[in-house]
């Protein structure tokens, strides 16, 4: 069992210290590759919602970097903050100050067409509730992507990707024909078609029973090791961050941890002493 590292925020120059991939091949340039930063950095980034007396802080000055072609895993108490850090790392919500950069590119001062634009160029998502078309068949639904930012849907890739999830044979098939394990491995053929340069993945696992769980963060693992994904998640659950590289701890809207190469254990201790407090 590793030991969770003292408390420091990790800034964009020293990404969250993923101690190495656990497969060489990752270290090849992946999808959006070739560039040395990380992924995603937030920099002193604090988002607030409501005013007055019925302000909440969100996220409180969080300046993290998510490092390329790894696996990192936002865990934390209920309310700490997760799901706000997932969404301003992937320009789906804006933060109150501070600076969130995708690649080398600032999100902060971009419109919403521009923000738009970018995350379907740029971004894959992966929903607890699937959030797949339901008239639309497993194929259609990956091809989605392709065919919403106007590039012509290349049927092969999109077969390619659907045989990679192990649903070669369900390509005809519509959500409601499909268990809820392969629905969610259709949502993962679906965010990573394109390439993206990150996948954020809000709770992946969550509507799934433990076997079909293990099969889609095998296939998140997988992603970042053979491919050279870079996958964002967020989780409550210690089996699931323990397929991570690293897994970043928040609480009351901080940073306040990390962990490398995590075991189950040590993530269910760290989180057991979070919600107690310390
Ligand atoms: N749209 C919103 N309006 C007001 N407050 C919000 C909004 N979204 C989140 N919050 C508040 O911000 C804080 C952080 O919420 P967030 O959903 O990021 O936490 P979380 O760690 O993902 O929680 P959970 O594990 O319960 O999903 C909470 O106190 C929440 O009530």
């Amino acid at each position: 069992m590793k030991k969770a590292k003292a408390a420091g925020v990790p800034g964009p120059a020293g990404a969250p210290a993923a101690s190495g991939s656990r497969d060489p091949e990752a270290r090849r340039p992946g999808p959006g590759g070739g560039q040395d930063g990380p992924a995603v950095a937030l920099t002193g980034v604090t988002r607030r919602y409501g005013a007055g007396d019925a302000a909440v802080t969100a996220l409180r000055d969080v300046t993290v970097a998510l490092p390329r072609r790894r696996l990192t895993c936002v865990m934390g108490p209920s309310g700490s903050g997760k799901s706000t850090l997932l969404q301003c790392a992937a320009g789906l919500d804006r933060p109150t100050s501070g600076r969130v950069a995708l690649g080398d590119v600032e999100l902060t001062s971009r419109s919403e067409e521009q923000l738009t634009e970018l995350r379907r160029e740029r971004v894959g998502f992966v929903f607890q509730a699937f959030n797949l078309v339901p008239f639309l068949t497993a194929e259609q639904n990956v091809g989605l992507p392709l065919r919403l930012s106007g590039a012509r849907v290349d049927q092969r890739r999109v077969r390619e990707v659907l045989a990679r999830v192990g649903l070669g044979e369900r390509a005809r098939h519509r959500p409601a024909q499909l268990s809820g394990g392969q629905q969610q491995r259709v949502a993962i053929a679906r965010a990573l078609v394109a390439d993206p340069e990150v996948v954020f993945a809000d709770e992946p696992t969550g509507a799934l029973d433990t076997a079909a769980a293990r099969e889609v963060l095998g296939l998140l693992r997988r992603s970042v090791d053979a491919l050279g994904h870079t996958v964002v998640m967020v989780t409550h659950d210690p089996v699931a961050a323990s397929y991570a590289d690293t897994v970043l701890f928040l609480a009351d809207g901080r940073v306040v941890d990390t962990l490398d190469g995590p075991s189950a254990d040590a993530v269910a201790a760290r989180m057991s002493r979070l919600e107690e407090g310390c």
